[in-house]
């Protein structure tokens, strides 16, 4: 007898590929999988990356990025959805446009989770310059939840974050520019001993912090914490049940990273399926 499963909950990531394996949606695949989700792609770029770098960037046109986005929110359906590399404003105004018309961000059934790609962790740049307004004004306003580093902050915001106090000036930048909830990440704080991610919701603030790891093996940390948020969000989370999970699964995730080719190795979700 065959058995008959139900559809699991499903996730949305519209983002690049990192022919690297480490970041991007190959990034937010492997995690939507160890938390029981099944993942759908909207490729908005190929890059060619590998551990020390990226050496091209070739983008999807923009149409064919939205009708991936139509085309399994119509037959599938998501139920939640985030963003990473995005490359271009072209891009970025037809994912906003394709989002409206099925339904997912602010003010609609399915939340967005935004996270503000700019650059890699080499410092080679994912996003055109003039893409950040874009940023701005067409995905802000749409996020459930925004995770930018201390780099993307500096970007969008013009706001320099030196500690905590500089976070939480950002998280209500960020707020007051449209998202419904901030998360202002601290991996890259210059000398804190731990490592503390700043939820704002507009009213109250929540501090999560933990232990810093001793390794240069944070590749894909960022997308990787974006994407288990929004794994939970499709289970069925709350926002800050979600962003808290978020933070216990990087820092499993960070612990269990591992070296790669001779550059920077990638965080592992995988700690998660081991027995
Ligand atoms: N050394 C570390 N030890 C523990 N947690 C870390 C460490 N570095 C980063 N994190 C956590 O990983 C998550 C990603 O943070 P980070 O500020 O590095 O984002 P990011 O720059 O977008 O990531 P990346 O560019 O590496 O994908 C955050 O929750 C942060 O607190
Ligand atoms: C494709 C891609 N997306 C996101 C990042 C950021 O981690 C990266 N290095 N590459």
């Amino acid at each position: 007898m065959t058995g008959v499963r139900q559809q699991p909950p499903t996730a949305l990531t519209i983002a690049g590929s990192d022919s690297g394996g480490g970041a991007g949606l190959q990034a937010d695949l492997r995690t939507f999988f160890a938390h029981g989700v099944h993942g759908m792609t909207a490729i908005t770029a190929v890059t060619v990356q590998n551990s020390v770098g990226v050496q091209g960037v070739t983008e999807i046109p923009p149409g064919v990025v939205a009708d991936q986005i139509r085309s399994v929110a119509g037959d599938i359906g998501v139920g939640a959805a985030k963003t990473g590399m995005l490359a271009s404003a072209e891009i970025i105004r037809a994912v906003a446009g394709a989002l409206d018309e099925v339904g997912i961000g602010a003010g609609h059934p399915t939340p967005l989770v935004l996270d503000p790609v700019a650059a890699s962790m080499h410092g080679d740049p994912l996003l055109a310059e003039q893409a950040l307004e874009a940023i701005r004004t067409e995905l802000v306003p749409r996020a459930t939840v925004v995770t930018p580093n201390l780099d993307e902050v500096r970007l969008l915001t013009g706001i320099d974050v030196a500690d905590t106090d500089g976070q939480r000036d950002a998280a209500r930048a960020l707020v007051k520019m449209g998202a419904r909830h901030a998360l202002i990440k601290g991996g890259h704080l210059k000398g804190a001993t731990d490592c503390l991610d700043l939820l704002y919701d507009g009213a109250e603030f929540t501090e999560l912090s933990g232990p810093r790891y001793d390794t240069e093996h944070t590749h894909g940390g960022g997308d990787t914490l974006a994407a288990a948020i929004t794994a939970e969000l499709a289970r069925g989370a709350t926002v800050p049940d979600a962003v808290a999970h978020g933070k216990r699964f990087i820092e499993r995730c960070v612990a269990d990273s591992y070296p790669l080719g001779a550059g920077i190795g990638p965080v592992s979700p995988l700690w998660r399926l081991e027995g």
